[in-house]
């Protein structure tokens, strides 16, 4: 890309939020989207009548347009692992190939659902899903989100190597009436593969004769999962060009399948495919992923802002910061472009955030008044999750919407301490209701966002060689002992866990 686009981006002297309302009568209508039961709203960003055309000048520049198309068709857009990046497949959009070879694993999956729903492994009500990060993440925000009440079976899901998680959630289940689901795309994660063998020691302690008959792999390399000793009719396997933290789309997703049912299960990867239709046809000003990378971009390379703040104002949402933390900082956490050279400005920002109202009485505070400037999402329901007084729903909502008007208009004050000087941008995602079908086009709009940031910043989204340096540091200390490592970490080691 060229300097002088970003440079111009950069040099703009953005007015401020108001400002842009009242110079503008239609502007909330030119920057609300509205698609899959969700309404995005990003008219409270500083993207004005010059950062639009700008952005979309960068667009073109960077090939946003054939960047999709590559995505869609299966092209290779992961070019440091040589792969193409098929979770839109798995929805149905896409490379025909690929969805075909998907539909065929999702038969399989559902087959098996079938199975254990007729009782052929016994009379089942727990299923424990052991994963971790891409193989933990979309599951347990799911289930969080969507598994609260009708729910056909108990899931639980752990991923850390903390003994204690899996104590906790093996707590309430009867080893007798569990399913261990094994997730792990690389059937080689340490974590994962730990927590298995202690799930399988958990059920023969509980008198479970031979628990791996009640062992399910979720894998993308079926043959480890057999090694390891589950049986071939109980591996479902995934494309290998899925990568992990875009998996729940594919047997990943089986504990959301079984736990919600098949329907559910479709429902979600139809609101996912909704998005992929939009986020590929759609123009660039129309565009809601695109639209909301322009904001991200702007914000992250043009205002210097590190961070940005995501809080669910739904209780059923709270996992989504966490779920968004993994999606984004592991796909555009990186510092080199696609052609191997310097990236030369700011990756991603850091993604943090929280639940409403909560958050409010702990952390906004400086989003008010702090010297960085963070731009803030909050993502709402039109419909609660419960059935307590609406005055519950009510409070929840004005909350929401105070916030963000609040941060943009501010209330001067001659007393600096109580002065709110406003001009503080916000986006709102706000759902119709939180459903399978919403929640898939929900995470499906973030995948895409994220996909046209990383275009437009010039970095491979796909790949994640920087949590492996850890890994490897740890599989050293574990083989050669305390020793050959810097003297804090020697010395930590040592006050541990002595000369192991
Ligand atoms: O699914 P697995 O192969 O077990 O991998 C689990 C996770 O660990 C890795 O270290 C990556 O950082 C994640 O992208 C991945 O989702």
């Amino acid at each position: 890309m060229t300097d002088s686009n970003w440079t111009q981006l950069e040099n703009h002297k953005a007015p401020a939020l108001l400002s842009l309302f009242e110079s503008d009568a239609d502007r909330v209508a030119k920057l609300t989207v509205e698609l899959a039961g969700i309404r995005f709203d990003l008219s409270k960003t500083h993207l004005d009548d010059t950062l639009l055309p700008g952005f979309s000048a960068l667009a073109d520049e960077t090939q946003l347009v054939a960047a999709k198309e590559a995505l869609f068709s299966g092209a290779i857009v992961n070019p440091t692992e040589g792969r193409a990046a098929e979770h839109s497949a798995e929805r149905g959009t896409g490379n025909p190939d690929a969805v075909a070879h998907a539909r065929e694993l999702h038969n399989r999956m559902r087959s098996l659902i079938d199975a254990i729903d007729a009782g052929a492994l016994g009379e089942i009500e727990h299923v424990l899903h052991i994963g971790i990060g891409g193989s933990a993440l979309g599951p347990k925000l799911l289930m969080d989100a969507l598994g609260r009440e009708d729910v056909r079976y108990n899931v639980k899901v752990v991923s850390n190597v903390d003994g204690a998680a899996l104590t906790e959630a093996v707590a309430t289940m009867d080893p007798h009436k569990t399913i261990v689901a094994v997730a792990s795309k690389t059937f080689t994660t340490t974590e994962t593969l730990l927590n298995a063998s202690s799930a399988i020691e958990w059920m023969r302690k509980g008198g479970v004769t031979d628990p791996y008959s009640q062992f399910v792999a979720l894998t993308a390399y079926p043959e480890k999962a057999i090694e390891w000793g589950i049986d071939e009719s109980r591996v479902l396997p995934f494309n290998e060009a899925v990568g992990g933290r875009y998996s729940l789309w594919c047997s990943i997703g089986f504990p959301v399948a079984l736990g919600l049912g098949w329907a559910a299960y479709e429902e979600l990867l139809e609101g996912a495919a909704a998005m992929d239709r939009h986020f590929r046809t759609a123009p660039t000003l129309e565009n809601a992923p695109t639209l909301a990378a322009f904001s991200d971009l702007y914000y992250a390379q043009c205002r210097g802002c590190q961070t940005r703040a995501v809080f669910a104002y739904d209780e059923r949402l709270r996992l989504l910061p966490d779920y968004l933390q993994q999606l984004e900082m592991e796909s555009n956490g990186k510092s080199v472009t696609t052609q191997g050279a310097p990236l030369g400005r700011h990756s991603s920002p850091v993604t943090w955030g929280g639940v409403g109202t909560d958050a409010q009485h702990a952390v906004f505070q400086l989003l008010h008044q702090g010297t960085h400037l963070i731009p803030v999402e909050f993502i709402a329901s039109k419909t609660p999750g419960h059935d307590f007084d609406s005055a519950h729903h009510e409070a929840l909502l004005v909350n929401c919407f105070a916030q963000g008007a609040a941060l943009m208009t501010g209330r001067a004050s001659d007393d600096l301490a109580r002065n709110y000087e406003g001009n503080r941008p916000s986006t709102t995602l706000l759902l119709d209701d939180v459903t399978p079908g919403t929640v898939g086009a929900l995470i499906a709009f973030y995948e895409h966002r994220t996909f046209a940031n990383a275009v437009m910043l010039g970095i491979n989204p796909f790949d994640q060689f920087g949590v492996e340096l850890g890994k490897q540091i740890a599989k050293e200390i574990g083989e050669n002992g305390p020793s050959g490592f810097d003297p804090s970490t020697t010395a930590l080691i040592e006050a541990a866990l002595g000369d192991l």
